[in-house]
């Protein structure tokens, strides 16, 4: 390889995923840069979640590897996979997981303290991040908050360890149309933003084509949108 080249923030090969019945997917290909966004689409059930899941870690492939800012995670100890995660992933969940009782602030420090960040500057860095993805401040409890405000709280959140790889699991699902755009506009600006990758999964068309590229997992099968556009 290359020493120059950095490696990438993503990369899936050979990815193939079983559950009981089915082959969910098989002989996935996938390489996503640094300052880069690629959405998933795909009908209900064709397995995008899980997908993520094994880019997260949560979930082994039956066979493939998948390469995190070039460690593959397959080889890792549970304590080693937990720690990798923690540095170079960020995730966004469709409904924000986020804890209703603590602040937007508490709910962001939270996640950095757990990963043995000082106090002060846990504090520091999440105060800043909702700053500049416009949440506001104060010590309302999460729960008050709108719909949008939580899912910027979420994406503060995923952004705290400064991650390599930012995934995103149906992230403006639960929102109304304003804040499905505003959400969308904010996490498509990350990679260039904040240097890393995003990968993203939607079912919103007009989401979907914000992405630097868009891929489909058809028949178990992930491929480039144009491709599944050209056979209609
Ligand atoms: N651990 C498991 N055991 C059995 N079946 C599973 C398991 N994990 C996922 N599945 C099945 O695999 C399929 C794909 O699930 P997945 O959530 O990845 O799909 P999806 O494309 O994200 O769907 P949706 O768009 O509805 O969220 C589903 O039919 C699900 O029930």
């Amino acid at each position: 390889m290359d020493e120059t080249v950095d490696p990438a923030a993503l990369e899936l090969e050979a990815l193939t995923c079983r559950v009981p019945d089915r082959t969910l997917f098989e002989g996935v290909e996938l390489r996503l840069g640094v300052g880069e966004s690629v959405a998933v689409t795909g009908a209900s059930g064709s397995g995008k979640t899980t997908l993520l899941m094994c880019a997260l870690g949560l979930v082994k492939p039956d066979s493939g590897t998948v390469r995190i800012a070039g460690a593959a995670l397959g080889g890792m100890s549970t304590r080693r996979l937990a720690r990798y995660r923690r540095q170079h992933i960020g995730m966004v969940f469709q409904f924000g997981e986020l804890l209703p009782e603590l602040s937007p602030l508490e709910n962001v420090a939270l996640a950095a303290l757990l990963g043995g960040m000082r106090r002060a500057e846990a504090y520091s860095r999440a105060a800043r991040l909702l700053e500049e993805l416009g949440v506001p401040g104060g010590s309302a409890r999460t729960a008050t908050l709108s719909g949008g405000e939580r899912q910027r709280t979420a994406v503060a959140r995923a952004l705290i360890h400064e991650p390599t790889l930012l995934l995103a699991d149906e992230p403006t699902g639960s929102l109304d149309a304003e804040n499905r755009v505003s959400v969308a506009e904010l996490l498509f600006e990350l990679p260039l933003r904040r240097n890393c990758a995003l990968l993203l999964v939607t079912h919103d068309e007009e989401v979907a084509a914000r992405a630097d590229r868009r891929v489909v997992l058809d028949g178990g099968r992930l491929l480039a949108s144009e491709l599944v556009e050209g056979r209609k």
